[in-house]
């Protein structure tokens, strides 16, 4: 047989492999979702995220300093508050003292070269679990957009490097930028959750910070999974209104989108491996099913092909350990 292509020539040595590789996964790819609670000394594994801890502050930052040796250069932040310091106007996010606005000081005092995004939204501070304040049962979008801004505002003084806003409430990114500017927080940027849907996969997560929705769902703010030409709309809002990054979430069953808007716009896209998807994959490996270190470095490279420049994921860790071995 004469054929004048073989595709197979260029599969046939891990070296020619190696050279013909169009995606190269980094540790510079990874942001490490971490729960940050209360007390000392704590550290307590989420049931539904097997390997995944909520630690108190302490110990939080003897794990900044590893993962920082690591080679994991960001982070994105999630407190669980005590029901106390919850109400409807979510007022415990914009304490000045509060958990988060703590963590953030200290994480930037220990390893002040790692880049810290707090999660800006209501939930873990709405008596509803809501991301936004509720009034006769809807979320209101002005008013919550006017929380997200203080929010916002205390994170910037406690040091952070960017403000992640995962609401989804319209408006808010030119309102949190706007307010950056006025108060001279010209370097902090907006990583903007544009394109979340309204997912299943986020069931663990609720969990970690016991923020499940009080009543109904999310659906009238976070987007319906049937739909990908809303998420351009959503993008391209966001990128006029200032956003310096763009999140699509979840990941893996969302990478069209990632790919869709990865060719459209000129902003990086961060895209969000969620709790879901981590469980999955967990699940799998501990019944023996898959081979863990496979399976993680194949799902991460999937989503850098799609068009990730940023990998918010639960593997940060694990999968730079088994880059660096
Ligand atoms: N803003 C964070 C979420 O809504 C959920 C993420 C996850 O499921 O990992
Ligand atoms: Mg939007």
């Amino acid at each position: 047989m004469i054929l004048h292509s073989r595709n197979r020539r260029l599969r046939s040595s891990q070296s020619i492999r190696d050279l013909m590789r169009e995606t190269t996964l980094t540790t510079d790819d990874f942001m490490l979702p971490l729960f940050i609670t209360e007390g000392n000394n704590i550290k307590e594994e989420i049931s539904s995220m097997p390997g995944i801890y909520r630690q108190s502050l302490d110990l939080t930052l003897k794990e900044i300093k590893e993962l920082w040796s690591l080679g994991i250069k960001a982070v994105n932040l999630y407190v669980k508050v005590s029901d106390n310091l919850k109400d409807n106007t979510g007022k415990e996010a914009w304490n000045k003292e509060g958990l988060m606005q703590q963590a953030i000081k200290a994480i930037k005092d220990t390893v002040p070269e790692m880049i810290v995004m707090p999660d800006v939204a209501l939930d873990p501070y709405s008596i509803y679990g809501h991301d936004g304040i509720v009034k006769e049962g809807k979320i209101i979008n002005d008013e919550t957009v006017d929380a997200l801004v203080k929010m916002s505002l205390s994170h910037a003084e406690a040091g952070a490097d960017f403000v992640a806003p995962s609401d989804m409430m319209d408006g808010r990114v030119s309102a949190i930028r706007k307010a950056l500017e006025e108060n001279h927080f010209h370097d902090v940027g907006i990583m903007s959750y544009t394109a979340k849907y309204a997912s299943s996969y986020y069931g663990p997560f609720r969990d970690a910070l016991d923020s499940a929705p009080g009543f109904g769902d999310k659906k009238t703010y976070q987007m319906d999974y049937c739909n990908s030409k809303e998420a351009i709309n959503e993008a391209l809002k966001d990128i006029n209104e200032g956003a310096d990054i763009i999140m699509v979430k979840p990941g893996l069953p969302y990478l069209d989108i990632v790919s869709k808007l990865n060719e459209l716009v000129d902003v990086p896209i961060s895209v969000y491996q969620v709790s879901g998807e981590y469980s999955m994959i967990k699940a799998a490996v501990n019944q023996g099913w898959l081979d863990n270190n496979k399976v993680i470095i194949e799902s991460l490279s999937c989503i850098k092909r799609a068009g990730a420049s940023l990998i918010t994921t639960y593997f940060a860790k694990e999968a730079a350990r088994i880059l660096n071995s």
